[in-house]
């Protein structure tokens, strides 16, 4: 497979950050969203067997583990690798960060849950809803969905997928991260979803919402 980077941090997103965690950054990604935040792995990266991976993640001494990319879905594979990675004793929980653009049900192996962050309008993609569809209505409970905004252009976009899987939600509470642009400061673009947002009363009554930025980021680690 091909690895961009491991490394050890905290889980710098969604319901789970502050989590101490081992990463692998799988190489490649076949989209080219705007405002990519990782450009850096869409291409190249290091060829590592199974095995070599597991070894690096296992010397960081951790037992959660992070799998992200690119997008690590589009790894050759994938479930088995992450199926190896769950049979580790030390390993408790394996996330994996993904796009949502591309279902797959054989990563569902014990032990793993999917972070999903759709693309919105703003990062200009044709974000493909049945994918999205598939993950929840599938695997409910190993699945949370973490929206990327920017605009409000997007927040109409994710307030219609939040209404038409309205129970869902409900139980999942509502995520939004904040969509950082190059060159400007990312409290920037974390005000102007908190000022988004706060707008939504009808949503913000019936929903748990959060507006969790990236805290790496914020803080300037990896
Ligand atoms: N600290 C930290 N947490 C993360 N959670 C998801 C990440 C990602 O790049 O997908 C990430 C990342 O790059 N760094
Ligand atoms: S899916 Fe992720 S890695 Fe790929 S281009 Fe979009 S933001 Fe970048
Ligand atoms: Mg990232």
């Amino acid at each position: 497979m091909k690895v961009y980077e491991i490394f050890s941090s905290v889980q710098g997103e969604g319901v789970d950050v502050g989590l101490v965690a081992s990463f692998v950054r799988f190489a490649g990604c076949p989209l080219k969203c705007r405002y990519c935040d990782t450009q850096e792995a869409r291409i190249g990266g290091t060829e590592f067997s199974h095995e070599e991976i597991i070894g690096e993640l296992k010397n960081l001494g951790l037992s959660y583990v992070v799998v992200t990319g690119g997008e690590p879905l589009s790894q050759d594979g994938l479930p088995d690798f992450l199926f190896k990675l769950s049979s580790e004793t030390w390993v408790k929980r394996i996330f994996v960060e993904t796009s949502g653009f591309f279902y797959k049900a054989d990563i569902f192996v014990k032990k793993v849950f999917v972070n999903i962050s759709p693309k919105p309008p703003s990062m200009g993609m044709d974000f493909p809803l049945e994918s999205l569809e598939n993950f929840i209505v599938n695997f409910p409970d190993r699945v949370q969905v973490k929206f990327l905004i920017l605009s409000e252009e997007d927040l109409i976009w994710i307030l219609k997928i939040v209404r038409k899987y309205e129970n869902y939600f409900s139980k999942k509470g509502i995520i939004f991260q904040p969509i950082g642009i190059p060159e400007k400061p990312y409290s920037e673009s974390v005000k102007r979803a908190i000022d988004l947002v706060m707008r939504e009363k009808t949503i913000l009554f019936r929903f748990n919402v959060r507006v969790i930025p990236q805290i790496h980021k914020l803080v300037g680690i990896k």
